[in-house]
């Protein structure tokens, strides 16, 4: 929807700074928008990520699954910046993120939805969906502060795109009221609103379906196959549904114990020897 847009604006940026800069870093459409190399993570004996490598091709959705304990949220957490690696390599569009701040994360395109819900209870959807929208601003904020006309210009384009998301996502009716007052179900399609907000080319989804009833979770399936599509997201999914992640993901990668175990379609997935051991408990 404005993954164009946002290019546009990253080529700008880049040619200003340096034009000569723009023949070197320009991306090759066919490398992968994520890469994850040899990523190993230790918390004290305990190896949470052992050598892990795979792939997100752009605009694919991803799916990471694996039992308890496999790993998948200290990944998600590396991806953030909110765990460091012990050793290994992480790429965005060819640059390392690991020299990164986590609050970098979203003006470089990684937005996130969390596993219990990271909203501001007492503030309205159309407040926490604005707080999205301002999070991925990189401007020059000294100069905004010191134009008053600049600094409206900026809040009335957030509002714009603020209210776009509320239709988007069919949340017009609540739009006012505070989160905190809302089913769980649908402060989770607040917190999707609110990541989509920081206009992600990679968005992070952590057990979007945890909690949700069936319906719900049906729902759920069209609406990030939808956002995917209109949005030209590129997606890495987190869950133990088993129905969703086999239903909407292009590629599943298999975690146990830290280690990569299979990758593959959701059918090789589903098939795997090491996988099926892995959910039955069987693995080492
Ligand atoms: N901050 C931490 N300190 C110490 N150990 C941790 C920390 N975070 C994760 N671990 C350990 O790392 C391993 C992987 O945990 P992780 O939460 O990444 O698994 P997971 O696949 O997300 O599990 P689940 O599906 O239950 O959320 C586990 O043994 C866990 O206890």
């Amino acid at each position: 929807m404005w993954a164009s847009a946002c290019e546009a604006e990253r080529c700008a940026c880049a040619n200003a700074m340096n034009p000569s800069l723009e023949s070197i870093t320009r991306p090759d459409p066919n490398a992968p928008l994520l890469r994850v190399r040899d990523v190993v993570v230790r918390f004290g004996g305990i190896v949470a990520l052992d050598h892990v490598s795979f792939d997100v091709p752009k605009q694919k959705i991803v799916g990471l699954i694996g039992p308890n304990g496999a790993g998948k949220t200290t990944l998600f957490n590396c991806l953030s910046r909110l765990y460091e690696t012990t050793s290994g390599g992480i790429e965005l569009d060819g640059l390392s993120i690991l020299d990164l701040p986590a609050h970098a994360m979203a003006a470089r395109g990684i937005g996130r939805t969390f596993q219990n819900l990271a909203l501001f209870p007492s503030a309205t959807v159309f407040e926490n969906i604005l707080i999205g929208c301002h999070t991925r601003k990189h401007g020059n904020l000294l100069a905004d502060m010191l134009s008053l006309r600049r600094s409206r210009q900026v809040n009335r384009a957030a509002a714009a795109v603020a209210n776009e998301l509320i239709a988007y996502l069919r949340l017009g009716d609540v739009a006012h009221r505070k989160v905190a007052q809302l089913p769980f179900g649908t402060q989770k399609r607040v917190e999707f609103a609110r990541a989509l907000a920081m206009k992600p080319r990679l968005l992070l989804l952590d057990e979007p379906a945890c909690g949700l009833n069936h319906e719900e979770v049906e729902g759920l399936a069209e609406l990030i196959r939808g956002t995917q599509r209109d949005f030209d997201l590129t997606v890495l999914l987190v869950e133990h549904h088993m129905g969703l992640v086999m239903g909407i993901s292009d590629w599943i990668v298999a975690l146990n114990f830290g280690r990569r175990i299979a990758a593959g379609t959701p059918a090789q997935v589903q098939a795997s020897p090491e996988v099926i051991a892995a959910y039955l408990g069987e693995s080492k």
